[in-house]
Parts: C-alpha cells; structure tokens; sequence
C-alpha cells in the first residue's frame, strides 16, 4: 500500500490512490474526542473493523494509520471469504490516561450518523468495556460482553487464527507443522500477544517475549514460562519466527537487515512499512512472510460471527481455515515468484472484483 513520505500531498488524491469511499473527522470539544473514521470499500457488505487509540505523533500519522487500518480490513474479510467490507477507527490521545466512558459514547454517537456503513469493534487501546459504552449510543458494534449479547473479548480467537498462521508457514518451511521446540519472538504482548504466548508454550514452542511495559514482560514470562527480552534487543535474537503482535511497520529498509528469523507471523496490522518494496526485500532474503491480514483474521471472524448470530463452533471453524488461507498464498507467491503480500492482494482483489461484478447486474 503506498502509503509513505512520497504518497500524494492531497488527500483526496491519496483516497482516490487507496480506494477509499468515505473518511469522516470526529471533534467533540466536551469530551475531548479528536478521531477519524475511514471506510474504505463495502462492495462485499458493511465496513466492519477496530477503534484504535493511540498517541499519535500528529494528525498525519493518525490518519495514515486510519487509512492502511481500514483498507487491510477490506482485504482481510475478503480473503477470510466473509461478506463484510473494510473500515477502520482511530482515536487520538493516550488510552490509560485521556479514556472515559463519555468519549467513547460520544465515538457511538458518530458511528451511529453513519446508519450501519461502518461497525466497530475493540483494537489497541480499546476493550470490551469500551465498546458497551459506544454499544449504549449504536448498535453498530461488535465485541461486547457476552452479558450484552454479545461474543466477548476476540483476542483469544485472534491469536488462535494467528496460531494457523504460524502453523501453515512452518509447514511450508519445514515439511512438518509441528511447533515443538520451534522458537518464537513475540513483539508486544498486550491482548492479542499474551494469548499467543499461551499457545504457542501449549505447543512446546520456545517462546521469548517482549514489549516497552517492562511490567507486562515480568508477568507474561513468568506465567507462561518464556525468555524476556529487552525491547531494543530484539533483532538480536536467534528465533526461527518473528511474531509482530505490537504497532505495524516494524518490517523495513531498517530492519530487514538485521532480522535473523525464517518466518515472520504475527498479529500486528500493517507490519511492512512499504508493501511492495518490504514484501519483495522479504522474498529476495528468503524469509517467509505470512500476510498479517491473512493470519490475524481471527479477530474479524469473531466479531463478523456475532453479527450473524453468534457459533463458537463455526467462528472456530472460520478461524481454524486461517490455516488453508495461509497455505493457498503461499502457493500462490511460489507458483508466480511473487511476494506472499502481491498473492494476498491478488485473492483477495479478485473475489471483490468478482462480488462487484454480480453486484452490478441483475
Ligand atoms: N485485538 C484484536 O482482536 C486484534 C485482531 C487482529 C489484529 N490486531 C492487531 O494486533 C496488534 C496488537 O493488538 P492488541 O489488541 O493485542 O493490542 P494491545 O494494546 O492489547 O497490546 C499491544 C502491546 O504492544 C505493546 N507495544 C506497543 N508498542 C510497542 C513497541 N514499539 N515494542 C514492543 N511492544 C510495544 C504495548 O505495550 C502492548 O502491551 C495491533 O497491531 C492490532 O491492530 C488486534
């Protein structure tokens, strides 16, 4: 996606670039609300996808982020075979310290304006707790509580399809998709990268973890009984599989250098900083990336299943075909020599392309 330093000046000319429908601009004074809402593409249904909340450096990276966040979720659902479209939300100001229940509400209240073109769901700096409060104003979130109908926390499920992930690429590597004694760098290990943590030490893997709360790292390699280590050593590490479970672009020019892994798969949005420059890099060093909105699907098919009428067994299902996902990329970037990236991209724009088509007729 070329969103970087000599992307267009213009925003509409980097709309039209990205193919975005629609970006709305939140600012509520009272509740010192300052967030903006893409929706990316809705040709396979509503845009469905996470409010993030973040100290973004300026207005630029919030809105940046916003529109890779929801353009990857447009190609996430289409790849998973879901009928939902990509759209994406991002909140400015620091989660711990600017949040309240009357900001979030206030969130709800815009979402609601859009009348169901655009539902959200928790993401970094967001929590269940938060979207019963947008869920007070709309009904167009997903991930509530269980106790509002709703199916919970999807992190869990998120780490599980990012699992799959990890799994199919391993196969591919090593002939067999066995984790045992295979080891795992796990970037970041909030929601998403402790349930990761739990799975793959359930698979005997050899786990090190790391994250900037200090805290966090104590706990999390205390309790699953994995390796910390420092965040700013991380490349220095000689694990087979680099799991980015924190803030996206962590793979480029600077990095990819340095990586020392086979395998990257992870649960993080956006991990290459430039896809087509970063994604071809990865394939001339010959490490295997497995396309991050491929393998963190899982999230998406918990709150998509929700929308449908919740199944744990068929959002299981769903998330355990993560596996097949990964697998048919990375035939597919073997069989053309191209990046596993170009193959995602090439799968997931053909069915909207084909949705589009019937959608056009009669
Ligand atoms: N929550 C979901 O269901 C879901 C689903 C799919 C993808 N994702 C993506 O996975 C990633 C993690 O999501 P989450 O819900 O676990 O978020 P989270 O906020 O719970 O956890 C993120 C963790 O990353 C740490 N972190 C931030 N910057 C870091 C850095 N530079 N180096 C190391 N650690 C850092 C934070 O301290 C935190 O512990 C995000 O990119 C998110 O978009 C989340």
């Amino acid at each position: 996606m070329p969103l970087t330093d000599n992307t267009p000046s213009s925003i509409f000319d980097l709309l039209q670039a990205l193919g975005h429908q629609k970006v709305v601009f939140c600012n509520d004074p009272d509740t010192g609300l300052k967030a903006i809402i893409a929706v990316h593409d809705t040709t396979l249904g509503p845009a469905l996808g996470g409010t993030r909340m973040w100290t973004y450096k300026s207005e630029t990276d919030a809105l940046r982020d916003v529109l890779r966040l929801s353009k990857s979720m447009t190609y996430k659902a289409s790849v998973s075979g879901l009928n939902i479209g990509g759209g994406s939300a991002v909140i400015m100001g620091d989660p711990r310290r600017d949040k309240t229940e009357a900001m979030m509400r206030k969130l709800g209240r815009f979402i609601k304006n859009l009348n169901g073109e655009f539902i959200t769901a928790e993401d970094m700096g967001t929590n269940t707790r938060d979207m019963e409060y947008i869920r007070m104003e709309t009904e167009h979130v997903t991930g509530v509580p269980e106790t509002m109908g709703g199916s919970g926390d999807p992190t869990p499920i998120a780490a599980r399809g990012v699992l799959m992930g990890i799994k199919a690429s391993v196969k591919e590597l090593f002939g067999a998709d066995t984790l045992v004694g295979r080891s795992v760098i796990v970037q970041g290990i909030g929601h998403v990268g402790e349930n990761l943590v739990k799975l793959l030490r359930e698979e005997s893997a050899k786990v090190y973890v790391s994250d900037i709360n200090e805290e966090r790292v104590v706990q999390v390699s205390k309790k699953y009984g994995a390796q910390p280590v420092a965040n700013n050593t991380i490349f220095d590490i000689n694990a087979e599989i680099y799991a980015p479970c924190a803030l996206g672009a962590t793979v480029n020019s600077r990095t990819i250098g340095k990586l020392k892994c086979a395998i990257i798969a992870g649960s993080a949005n956006n991990q290459l900083e430039d896809e087509n420059i970063h994604g071809r890099m990865l394939l001339d060093k010959g490490i295997l990336y497995a396309p991050d909105y491929v393998i963190n699907a899982g999230g998406l098919i918990n709150c998509y299943s929700e929308l449908m009428g919740f199944s744990k067994k068929r959002t299981l299902q769903l998330t355990e075909n993560i596996y097949n996902a990964t697998r048919n990329v990375l035939k597919l970037s073997k069989a053309e020599n191209i990046s596993t990236i170009e193959a995602a991209n090439k799968i997931a724009e053909k069915r909207i392309a084909d949705i589009r088509k019937i959608k056009s007729s009669y």
